[in-house]
């Protein structure tokens, strides 16, 4: 496996009225938060590595590979978005089913793995229920797991904790920091929390503006006091 899950090089991203720019290498195996003011373009470098975005110039890696010309679903990256998109007709087992298969043709093997994924997050006995009959928290671990059944060695978690309250987040925290280490996969998760940092990062991406301006270990991170824009995330007096 490369030392680098995600290589950025000198991409840009150019919408009508900005352009933003990205430049990065993070280690295979992270755990990694992406952090930054509202507009900064986390979202878009999420789109950039999931290929739903694709970059004016430059070049994106991912395990060694050019991305270039790959669809989202040829990449080794799974994304739980912050809706998590639950399809509200069909049943959680259904909705984990189709991180196998679209079409949700699943041997007695792949029906396995949904159940034994959700079991994993926390949801065994859930499989027939309805995602309209689940909490939040519920929701967003039924997302998890259709992740966890795709196997990818890259996983993008965009505000996994945003529509939790905060036992739910410690929770949701200490689930996430589990599965880390049993799968072995890089994972970046988006959030605006300091205290989401201290919990699960181990290296931490910076943005503001449209650019990475920090990209560091976390302890090195939380002992920064600049830029401004990271000395007021970290709730330091900016200097
Ligand atoms: N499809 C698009 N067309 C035009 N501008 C866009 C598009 N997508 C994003 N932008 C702009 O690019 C900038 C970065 O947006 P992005 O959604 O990546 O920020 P973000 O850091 O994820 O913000 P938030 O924390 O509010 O979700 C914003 O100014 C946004 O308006």
């Amino acid at each position: 496996m490369p030392d680098i899950a995600v290589r950025l090089a000198d991409v840009t991203v150019r919408f009508s009225q900005k352009q933003l720019s990205f430049d990065c290498a993070i280690p295979t195996g992270a755990a990694v938060a992406v952090a930054g003011p509202s507009g900064a373009g986390k979202s878009t470098l999420f789109n950039v590595i999931t290929g739903f975005e694709k970059p004016a110039s430059g070049s994106v890696t991912l395990l060694g590979q050019d991305m270039a010309g790959r669809d989202p679903a040829e990449r080794p990256v799974s994304i739980v978005f912050q809706d998590n998109n639950l399809f509200a007709h069909l049943s959680i087992a259904d909705n984990v089913g189709l991180g196998i298969d679209p079409g949700l043709k699943l041997d007695s093997a792949a029906r396995q793995s949904v159940f034994a994924a959700l079991a994993r997050v926390g949801l065994g006995g859930y499989e027939r229920r309805l995602p309209g009959s689940l909490s939040g928290g519920e929701r967003q671990r039924v997302a998890l797991a259709r992740a966890l059944v795709r196997r990818r060695p890259i996983l993008l978690l965009d505000e996994p904790f945003a529509a939790l309250d905060p036992a739910m987040r410690a929770e949701m925290a200490s689930l996430l920091h589990e599965l880390h280490a049993e799968t072995k996969s890089t994972m970046l998760f988006i959030t605006h929390q300091p205290e989401d940092i201290r919990r699960l990062a181990e290296r931490v991406l910076f943005l503001e503006a449209g650019a990475i301006v920090a990209d560091d270990p976390i302890a090195a991170f939380l002992a920064r006091r600049d830029p401004p824009a990271v000395a007021k995330f970290l709730g330091h007096t900016a200097p």
